[in-house]
């Protein structure tokens, strides 16, 4: 078993690509995972998955933008699995359009899922943490995305811009609480998220599917696109114990793309 044995984390868009590779690292690490999606069978797939490996775990369906049910999850979490200790905001949505084509519903669409679940994650575990009397972990996703404007991207950067300053904000709020809150901000990951990104930029511009990869990886100092384990090794660490003095923080892993 684990360091961080009798711990439990929430993990949200657990079901797929990064939050996949959460659930799975902080299950090994020795926490009790509840993997929370909108996709009930790919969560369900997960949970089975750290079962398999000898992990506790738990699948809820939920859509992150709608308050109760992310409140409702974390309650079940900390019912179910014993306790509540950990929460990694991970959902999001990453569609592309040109700022002059982008309308009110894409605006909305995207903040509420990517902005707006953040804060009701956020509330939810401090909540849950006060009630269980102890201090926590929040871990919100950001982006490389969140600390440069991204052509055809323009709303999504601007929700990982957000969700920096929420964590800044929260940090401070929630600091007399025992409770930390970081972010991360991985860059291309080779994930569902990022083909489908791929998929419309060179759609868009009459490319062929594979030219927005090599026009991002080109940038990348470490020569290499990043893999959803890189991410979730940093997480596994701001889970854990060494990140205690850690707080309000946005770190990038990018393998050294945003200083070229
Ligand atoms: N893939 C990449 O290149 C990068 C991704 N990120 C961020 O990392 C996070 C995870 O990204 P990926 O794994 O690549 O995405 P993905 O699209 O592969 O997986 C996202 C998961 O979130 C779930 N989800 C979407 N909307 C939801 C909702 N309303 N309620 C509950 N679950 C919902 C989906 O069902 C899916 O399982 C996102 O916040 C993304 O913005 C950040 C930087 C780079
Ligand atoms: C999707 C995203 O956040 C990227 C490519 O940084």
């Amino acid at each position: 078993m684990g360091k961080m044995d009798g711990k439990v984390a929430l993990v949200t868009g657990g079901g797929q690509g990064i939050g996949r590779a959460i659930a799975l690292r902080l299950s090994q690490d020795g926490f009790a995972v509840a993997v929370v999606d909108l996709n009930e069978s790919t969560a369900q797939s997960v949970a089975g998955e750290i079962a398999k490996a000898g992990g506790h775990s738990l699948a809820l369906k939920v859509d992150v933008s709608v308050r109760d049910q992310v409140f409702a999850a974390v309650q079940e979490t900390a019912e179910k699995l014993g306790g509540f200790d950990v929460i990694v905001n991970n959902a999001g949505i990453a569609p592309s359009k040109l700022l002059d084509d982008v309308t009110l519903a894409d605006f909305d669409k995207l903040f509420h899922i990517n902005v707006t679940s953040v804060l009701w994650g956020m509330q939810a575990a401090a909540a849950q943490f006060r009630e269980l009397g102890h201090g926590g972990k929040i871990i919100n996703a950001s982006s490389q995305a969140g600390h440069v404007g991204n052509a055809n991207l323009g709303i999504y950067s601007a929700t990982k811009f957000a969700v920096r300053a929420l964590t800044q904000t929260a940090a401070q709020e929630y600091a007399q609480y025992g409770i930390t809150v970081n972010a991360y901000c991985p860059g291309i990951v080779q994930t569902p998220m990022w083909s489908g990104i791929d998929k419309e930029i060179t759609a868009s511009k009459g490319e062929a599917i594979g030219d927005a990869t090599k026009e991002f990886g080109s940038k990348i100092a470490l020569g290499r696109l990043s893999i959803p384990e890189d991410v979730s090794a940093f997480v596994s660490f701001l889970a854990g114990p060494d990140s205690d003095y850690m707080t309000g923080q946005s770190p990038l892993i990018d393998g050294g793309m945003m200083f070229l």
